[in-house]
């Protein structure tokens, strides 16, 4: 088994990989959430019917009560609405505080799961189990928990650490092309910001099959960029904003689609491919940077550019969240594997891509 710390002090935790972890939860969980007597488990309509009896087995040996909650899979159940459902599926379950919330799924179930979790009773314990590529290597590390709002991504959300991740790479084998290329996405964004080696350790292995032939070593590696750059800066009020390198355009693309059109991973990807283009015109970013990134990333079917509108732009500029009253720190490449924040006024942004239309 591959161990990460993420050493927050109080808020330590472990992030563990390996194949069959899942029918080992119920140990791990044990030892994570000592005081727990009852589990409540939120996972998806796609995930619960591949894993969940597997989960719900390990957990009832290790002698927790356990409640299933499912949500239709899709980045629209990370909403409001459902949040409002579970806390009061919690209650009906009769969650304490010395209970803990899973999260069995996705970076949709993640974000859910974990923003109930730490809104319920005041804040519960919090385990995540993802199984998609994109919430092993970006969204069960790092505490950022949220729901969408009609007027953007993630806007109402908290920083909840979880106790545990637990990460089973198995789980992978079942996704489709385009979530495992969701994911790929973001193992890209990490070698683009942090990691020139990984960078090109990753254009040498330019399919789905190669990636997976070294898939603990990949897990591994964007796990720990992660959590170094969580456990410097977990508020995201420096270091951590690099993480956010395609995003800005990429929550842009996502809310011009209606979140139905565009997954969050395809978004990121073209969104990572203007930002760097952006960054060639600033004379920041060398010249080709933004072909070399489109063409990994278009090894795994991912778009490399998006059709929006300048209010699509202007909208997602206005509400990114790494936005200080007028002003916005945009995150551009000094080169592949080297990312660096330039803060700019927000109408400075919005009129270099308007000149992109
Ligand atoms: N909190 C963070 O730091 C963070 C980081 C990155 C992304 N995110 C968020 O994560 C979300 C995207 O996550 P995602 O790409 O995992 O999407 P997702 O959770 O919607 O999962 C994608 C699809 O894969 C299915 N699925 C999940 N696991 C499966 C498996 N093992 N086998 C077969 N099918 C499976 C799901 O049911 C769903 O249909 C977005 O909302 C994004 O904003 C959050
Ligand atoms: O963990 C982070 O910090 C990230 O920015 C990771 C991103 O991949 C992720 O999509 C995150 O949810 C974006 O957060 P937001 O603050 O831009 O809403
Ligand atoms: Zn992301």
């Amino acid at each position: 088994m591959k161990t990460l710390r993420v050493d927050l002090d109080a808020r330590a935790y472990e992030i563990r990989i390996a194949p069959g972890l899942l029918d080992a939860a119920g140990e791990h969980l044990r030892g994570a959430c000592p005081q727990a007597a009852r589990l409540f488990v939120v996972t998806d309509s796609t995930v619960g019917p591949l894993y969940r009896g597997r989960v719900e087995k390990s957990l009832t040996s290790a002698g927790f009560r356990t409640a299933f909650h499912t949500v239709a899979a899709g980045e629209s159940s990370k909403c409001a609405s459902r949040l409002s459902e579970l806390w009061e599926s919690m209650m009906d379950f009769g969650l304490t505080r010395t209970d803990a919330v899973v999260a069995l799924g996705g970076g949709v179930v993640g974000d859910l799961a974990g923003f109930a979790a730490a809104t319920i009773l005041r804040g519960v314990d919090f385990v995540q189990i993802p199984t998609t590529l994109l919430a092993q290597v970006d969204s069960s590390v790092g505490g950022k928990v949220a729901v969408d709002l009609a007027h953007g991504k993630n806007l109402a959300g908290a920083f909840w650490q979880p106790r545990l991740v637990l990460m089973d790479p198995q789980t992978l084998g079942t996704l489709d092309e385009r979530t495992f290329a969701d994911g790929m996405a973001e193992v890209v964004k990490y070698g683009c910001i942090f990691d020139a080696d990984f960078y090109s350790f990753l254009e040498q292995r330019p399919s789905r099959g190669q990636v997976m032939g070294d898939i603990e070593s990949v897990l591994h590696t964007c796990c720990d960029l992660k959590r170094k750059v969580v456990i410097e800066d977990e508020r995201d009020t420096g270091k951590r904003m690099l993480l956010n390198f395609g995003h800005t355009l990429g929550h842009a693309y996502e809310l011009a689609g209606g979140y139905e059109t565009w997954t969050h991973g395809q978004a990121v990807a073209a969104g990572m491919v203007k930002a760097a283009e952006l960054g060639e015109r600033l004379g920041v970013t060398p010249a080709g940077t933004g072909a070399r990134i489109a063409a990994l990333l278009g090894c795994f079917a991912l778009p490399v550019d998006i059709p929006c509108t300048a209010a699509d732009y202007a909208a997602a500029v206005g509400l990114d969240k790494k936005g200080a009253g007028d002003d916005i720190s945009v995150i551009l490449l000094e080169a592949v594997g080297r990312a660096v924040p330039r803060r700019m006024p927000k109408a400075e942004l919005t009129a270099l891509l308007e000149e992109t239309l």
